[in-house]
């Protein structure tokens, strides 16, 4: 299939209140897709139901062999530490090797024996990327990705997703800061009413 996701009128509300409305899009392998829009607009629920996270109606169809999802939320064992965090995340995607370029690279060597819960913001945030790289994904699905990173971690993180969408990999990201990811954007969407709406990404501030 040329499309790595397909989405026909999905609807989401929560107690009655609808957030998405009848969402329509088509995401070809390889894109890079910008979600923008303001808080509370149905950005990670969107995500989060192309994930399979929470129930929906309409259809979601998913053309990936691997799906690389990191979170708004923790999503790793607090009481244990990176190194046992991705042990864990590792066996359950039966992978063996862990990329120590990537660690090395987001600066997060020094932590590895470290429970998550003892980490900074930044590198818990660090440890979730490599866990949701382990898989060695063709679809990611990005939330927030930026949030809490300094400013080399940012650019290292932009490298890869540049490498990332050379090798043809898929992306959607939801990002405050479209600003940054701008120059990797194919298309860019912001979330209006429940509905997506297209726009230019240089249009953006
Ligand atoms: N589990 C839930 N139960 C009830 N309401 C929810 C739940 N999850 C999200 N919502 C509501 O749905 C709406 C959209 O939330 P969502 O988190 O998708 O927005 P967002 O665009 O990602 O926001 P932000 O930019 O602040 O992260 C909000 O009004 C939120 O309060």
């Amino acid at each position: 299939m040329e499309y790595a996701v397909i989405v026909r009128g999905l609807t989401k509300s929560y107690g009655g209140v609808p957030v998405l409305r009848g969402i329509n899009l088509r995401v070809k392998r390889g894109e890079f897709l910008c979600i923008v829009g303001k808080n509370g607009t149905g950005k990670t629920t969107l995500l989060n139901a192309i994930a399979g996270l929470v129930e929906y109606s309409g259809e979601v169809m998913v053309n990936a062999r691997t799906v690389g999802i990191l979170g708004q939320r923790p999503a790793l064992y607090p009481k244990l530490t990176v190194r046992e965090n991705l042990d864990v995340f590792g066996r359950i995607l039966g992978v063996r090797n862990v990329d120590l370029d990537l660690i090395e690279a987001l600066g997060l060597k020094e932590y590895l024996d470290k429970p998550v819960e003892e980490l900074s913001h930044g590198n818990v945030r660090k440890a979730e990327i490599v866990c949701t790289l382990l898989g060695d994904p063709d679809l990611l699905l990005l939330d927030e990705p930026l949030v809490s990173l300094d400013y080399e971690s940012r650019v290292q993180f932009i490298g890869l997703l540049r490498k990332f969408k050379e090798e043809g990999r898929t992306v959607i990201a939801v990002t405050h800061f479209p600003e940054i990811m701008c120059p990797l954007c194919d298309r860019t969407f912001r979330i209006v009413d429940g509905n997506l709406k297209e726009e230019s990404c240089s249009g953006l501030t």
